[in-house]
């Protein structure tokens, strides 16, 4: 599955609404039992939730937004699939978040590739969710540290502290990614599947428990003004890097 939502395939609520529609069709289609996921713009995996959805809306919208995503990461943390992340770019944020809920993640080896959950940085708090997910991932004391500094870490760094399984020369990506996939695909899929789900479980029963409260939470304090002038300030912060 290639992400293609130009520029920067951030995560807007008709992507996400789109990528969960597709998973839906995927798991549903007899015929597939792996998933590679990776950018149709090498150079940007995903600049991660879209800014503009989170910026001068109405409740409403943070709400659906919120829901839209929460959506989406259950549909792909529980997927029956084998998914495989083949990260040919930058993938701070939300891009990384998708990242982490893959089975594996292969990262190409360029330094503009950085890869992190980056919140703090823009004044936002990465909600409880995604740090479940990166703890799983990496462990509670480097999550810490990486979460509080808002750390996005170039390729070899990443796989040292275990963001990434794999870092390998870019034009090696896609059949780096295959080989990966046919070693998973070569153990029976029940087996697999029920480990998975008894891994994530715990992870997945946290946020579903407590999904409305997140939208609230997330809908309050997105709509503080302080929150939207540190959004304004790092798009803005964004567009003056070009000139
Ligand atoms: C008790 C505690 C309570 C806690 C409650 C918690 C409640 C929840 C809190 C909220 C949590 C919200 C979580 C958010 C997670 C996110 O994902 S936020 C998004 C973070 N993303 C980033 O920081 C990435 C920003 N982008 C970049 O760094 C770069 O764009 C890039 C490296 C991806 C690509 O660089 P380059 O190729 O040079 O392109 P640019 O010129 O920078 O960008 C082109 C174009 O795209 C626009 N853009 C970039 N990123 C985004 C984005 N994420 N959303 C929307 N738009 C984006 C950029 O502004 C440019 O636009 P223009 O062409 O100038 O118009």
């Amino acid at each position: 599955m290639k992400l293609k939502n130009p520029p920067v395939n951030s995560l807007s609520l008709e992507m996400l609404t789109e990528l969960v529609i597709n998973l839906e069709k995927l798991e549903n289609d007899k015929a597939v039992r792996g998933l590679v996921l990776t950018s149709e713009y090498p150079g940007i995996f995903s600049a991660g939730l879209d800014l503009m959805e989170m910026c001068g809306r109405n409740p409403a919208h943070y709400a659906e937004y919120w829901k839209a995503l929460q959506e989406f990461w259950l549909k792909l943390y529980q997927s029956s699939l084998v998914v495989v992340a083949a990260i040919n770019g930058a993938s701070p944020a939300g891009g990384c978040l998708m990242s982490l809920i893959c089975d594996y993640r292969i990262l190409a080896d360029n330094p503009k590739y950085t890869i992190g959950l980056n919140e703090t940085l823009l004044g936002i708090v990465a909600p409880f969710w995604f740090k479940d997910t990166m703890v799983n991932t990496i462990g509670h004391r480097a999550s810490e540290r990486a979460l509080q500094l808002g750390l996005l870490f170039p390729p070899a760094e990443a796989l040292q502290v275990g963001l990434v399984d794999q870092v390998v020369p870019e034009d090696k990506l896609q059949s780096t990614a295959l080989s990966v996939m046919a070693q998973w695909l070569a153990i029976p899929d029940h087996a697999r599947q029920l480990t998975k789900t008894m891994m994530r479980k715990p992870t997945v029963d946290h946020l579903v428990k407590q999904r409305d409260a997140d939208i609230q939470n997330f809908v309050s304090f997105v709509s503080r003004d302080s929150i939207q002038k540190s959004l304004q300030m790092y798009l803005q912060k964004l567009r003056q890097k070009k000139s």
